[in-house]
């Protein structure tokens, strides 16, 4: 008998996942032991990519994860809720969980993961970060065993895609992000894409793996792309770096038991000669450090309908595998065991370089006493340059050393209230 399927979601992931399960030739022959057994979705009268029997496709989610003959829920239709209740009750039901929801992961982690623990099922979530790229598995097996620095990603396809796009072509932001809609990558809110909260909810899981513990969403720094600005990619450019919205998670210390960790999101100047430098469009990247390892980096597509059904697919096959070899213990190496909260440090004693542009009235001095400001502070300049002109006003733009930030931002607020600055348009982090 097959393992028997209650997919819930036949959009964008949904629907690449069906095809890739309906198209088992040359791929591994345990998907033949797969049976799409009942899909769940909003409407029934919405034409369909997949051609499904109509006993199998159904408006009703909660008889899906109640039906007792359902051996796993793969749930794909993104959202908080109605996702979370329905994940809860296919546990309490016994049901294994395969899910690309990241949204409710990162923020009821800790009750999906307890009750799941508690019902002896596993809850599987490849999809949820870096679409196609394996990164959950490899941090919870194959680099498990080393003790992780940081982990440094560019874990959102459709802010990379728009990034690349206004820095290979010069594009509008908006025209890019329509087509990031068309292309499937974007949220169905894109403000969770643009804002950076998506890559929140993924660096949260990944620092939660890494770390060995729980993440407070809300201990998660986060700043999106929508301040990115043509100019400030020009500028970037001339100085040898390309902006790309990061997600970092890296002690602030030597590795220790439990060691303070910074995570973050926001968008930054990465040198050029950087390997997240390179990666471009769709594509994420997870670069992580770790010892004795030392440098690793998983790259992919981060979204789309084919990368995403590769992850969704390769978590049901897991659990197939497991089902088929059930023993009455958990495989430690597949389920959660974090009970305690990782301490995060705060971003005024983060230790960064940063990138700042300034609009200043066109008086002899103002560098001067730019410079003062920051010295007063201790910040110290690896460059000032002053191009362009904006109207009447000078642009000048500096990179930092490595600095605090609360003594950088000190230093801001003393320059932002000098006469001859008229703005300060930009603040951006250096990797
Ligand atoms: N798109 C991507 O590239 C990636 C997406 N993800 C994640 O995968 C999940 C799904 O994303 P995606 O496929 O793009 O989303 P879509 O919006 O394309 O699809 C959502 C599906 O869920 C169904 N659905 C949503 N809410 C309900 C509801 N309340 N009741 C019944 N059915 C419902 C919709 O039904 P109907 O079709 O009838 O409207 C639709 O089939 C999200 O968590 C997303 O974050 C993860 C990695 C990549
Ligand atoms: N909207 C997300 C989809 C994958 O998680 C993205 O653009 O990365
Ligand atoms: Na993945």
């Amino acid at each position: 008998m097959g393992v028997k399927l209650g997919i819930l979601g036949l959009g964008t992931v949904g629907t690449g996942t069906v095809q890739l399960l309906q198209d088992g030739t040359g791929r591994h022959p345990l998907l033949q032991e797969i049976e799409i057994y009942k899909v769940g979705v909003r409407s029934l009268d919405k034409s369909r990519a997949v051609t499904l029997p109509k006993s199998v496709l159904m408006t009703d989610l909660d008889a899906i994860v109640n039906d007792p003959k359902v051996d796993i829920i793969v749930e794909v239709m993104g959202g908080l809720e109605p996702a979370r209740s329905l994940i809860l009750k296919a546990i309490e039901n016994g049901k294994h969980i395969v899910t690309a929801n990241k949204a409710v992961i990162s923020r009821f982690g800790e009750e999906i993961f307890t009750s799941a623990n508690k019902a002896g099922v596993y809850v599987m979530l490849e999809a949820a970060v870096g679409g196609g790229i394996p990164v959950i598995q490899p941090l919870k097996q194959s680099l498990s065993v080393n003790r992780i620095q940081s982990v440094t990603g560019i874990v959102n396809g459709t802010t990379n895609y728009i990034l690349t796009r206004m820095q290979l072509e010069g594009s509008n932001f908006s025209d890019v992000l329509a087509d990031a809609q068309k292309l499937g990558y974007a949220e169905a809110d894109p403000t969770a894409d643009v804002e950076g909260l998506d890559a929140a909810d993924k660096i949260a899981i990944l620092a939660s793996l890494a770390f060995d513990g729980r993440i407070k969403l809300e201990d998660v720094y986060c700043e999106g792309i929508r301040q990115v600005s043509k100019t400030d990619i020009a500028y970037a450019e001339k100085l040898g770096f390309v902006i790309k919205l990061l997600a970092i998670a890296q002690t602030v210390i030597p590795p220790s038991s439990n060691p303070p960790i910074s995570v973050r999101v926001h968008p930054t100047l990465v040198p050029k000669n950087h390997p997240l430098a390179s990666i471009n469009g769709v594509n994420n990247a997870i670069f992580i450090e770790g010892e004795p390892i030392g440098q690793v980096m998983l790259f992919g597509p981060g979204a789309g309908a084919g990368a995403t059904a590769s992850s969704v697919s390769s978590d049901i096959l897991n659990l197939v595998a497991s089902l088929k070899t059930s023993t009455a213990l958990p495989n430690p190496l597949l389920g959660c065991r974090h009970q305690h909260y990782c301490q995060i440090t705060p971003m005024a004693e983060l230790v960064t370089r940063f990138y700042a542009r300034f609009l200043t009235r066109d008086q002899s001095g103002v560098i001067g006493k730019i410079g003062t400001c920051f010295g007063d502070r201790g910040v110290s300049l690896e460059s000032v340059v002053q191009t362009g002109f904006q109207g009447e006003l000078a642009e000048i733009v500096v990179v930092t050393h490595d600095v605090r930030e609360g003594d950088f931002r000190q230093a801001l607020a003393e320059i932002h209230s000098l006469p001859a600055i008229d703005s300060i348009p930009s603040v951006l982090r250096v990797l």
